[in-house]
C-alpha cells in the first residue's frame, strides 16, 4: 500500500532541513537556560505588573531560533494553502523556519492560481520575513537557500526593526491574506496595528502562547475583542496555545 500523503508537499530535501532546524530549535527551548528565561519574564511580570524586553534579553536570545514547533508550522501551511494565501506577512523570523512553511504553501497557492487563470496571466505573491538581528538574518538567508527554488524565491526579508520596515510602502502588497505574529509579547500589537489596514476581509492572524503567556498579551487581546476593530478570536489548544483571530469587520 502507497504511503500517505505528507502533511506539507515538499521535496525530501526541503522535509530533512526542516527536521534538522526543528531538532536543533527543540534542543534549546529545553534546555535548562530556556525554560529559567522564560518564567523569568513572568515573574518580572507579576512582581513589577509591567513587560520588560531588555538589551541582556536580545543578547540571551541571539542565538536561540525560538522556533515554531512543527504541528504549529503544519497547521499554519495548510491554513495557508486552504485560504490561497499569497501574501503573508510574518512578524519575527529568526533563522527562518515558519518562513519555510510560509514560502512553500505562497509558491504553491500562486502555482495553483496560475494554472487556474492560464499560462498568460501572471499572478504575485510573497512571504514578507522580518527579522532584527543580522546574524540571525544572515542565517536564515543560508536556511532559504539550501532549501532552493521551493521555497527562496517566494520570501524578500526585511532586515531591521520591524516597526519601521513594514511601514515601508515599496513593495508592500495591497492585501494581506495572513499575518502570523512570532514576536516578542510586547511587539505584538503594534505590529498587528501595521498591518490592520492592509489586511484583507477574511485574513487570518495567527499568534503564538498566547495561553501561556495570556498576561504578556493583554493589550493584543483588548484589542482583538474590540468589536470596533473586527475580529473574532479562537485559541486552539497546541502547545502553550495558538490564536487563530479572522478579520471579519462589519460592512
Ligand atoms: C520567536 S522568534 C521567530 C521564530 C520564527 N518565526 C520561526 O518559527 O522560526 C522572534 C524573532 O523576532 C525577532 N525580533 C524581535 N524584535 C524584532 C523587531 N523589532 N523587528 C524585527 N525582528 C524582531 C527576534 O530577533 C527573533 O529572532
Amino acid at each position: 500500500m502507497a504511503s500517505p500523503p505528507s502533511t506539507v508537499a515538499a521535496s525530501p530535501k526541503v522535509h530533512q532541513l526542516l527536521q534538522k532546524l526543528h531538532a536543533l530549535s527543540e534542543a534549546q527551548e529545553n534546555s535548562i537556560s530556556q525554560r529559567f528565561f522564560y518564567v523569568s519574564r513572568l515573574f518580572y511580570y507579576w512582581m513589577f505588573s509591567g513587560q520588560r524586553w531588555s538589551a541582556a534579553s536580545d543578547d540571551h536570545m541571539r542565538d536561540k531560533f525560538v522556533a515554531l514547533e512543527p504541528d504549529k508550522c503544519q497547521f499554519v501551511y495548510l491554513l495557508a494553502r486552504s485560504l490561497g494565501a499569497c501574501n503573508i506577512v510574518e512578524a519575527g523570523t529568526s533563522f527562518g523556519v515558519s518562513t519555510i512553511y510560509l514560502a512553500l504553501a505562497v509558491g504553491q497557492n500562486i502555482a495553483d492560481r496560475t494554472r487556474s487563470l492560464g499560462s498568460t496571466s501572471s499572478v504575485t505573491g510573497k512571504v514578507i520575513a522580518t527579522e532584527n538581528e543580522p546574524s540571525k538574518a544572515a542565517k536564515a538567508r543560508e536556511h532559504w537557500r539550501e532549501a532552493g527554488d521551493e521555497v527562496e524565491p517566494w520570501i524578500e526579508l526585511r532586515e531591521g526593526n520591524l516597526l519601521e520596515t513594514l511601514k515601508v510602502e515599496e513593495g508592500m502588497p495591497e492585501e494581506i491574506d495572513m499575518l502570523l505574529l512570532d514576536i516578542w509579547t510586547p511587539m505584538a500589537l503594534p505590529t498587528l496595528k501595521i498591518v490592520h489596514p492592509r489586511l484583507k476581509r477574511g485574513a487570518v492572524i495567527i499568534a503564538d502562547n498566547t495561553t501561556s503567556s495570556r498576561l504578556l498579551y493583554k493589550d493584543l487581546f483588548e484589542y482583538l475583542h474590540n468589536p470596533e476593530n473586527g475580529f473574532r478570536t479562537l485559541t486552539l489548544p497546541f502547545n502553550g496555545g495558538l490564536e487563530i483571530s479572522v478579520y471579519l469587520p462589519e460592512e
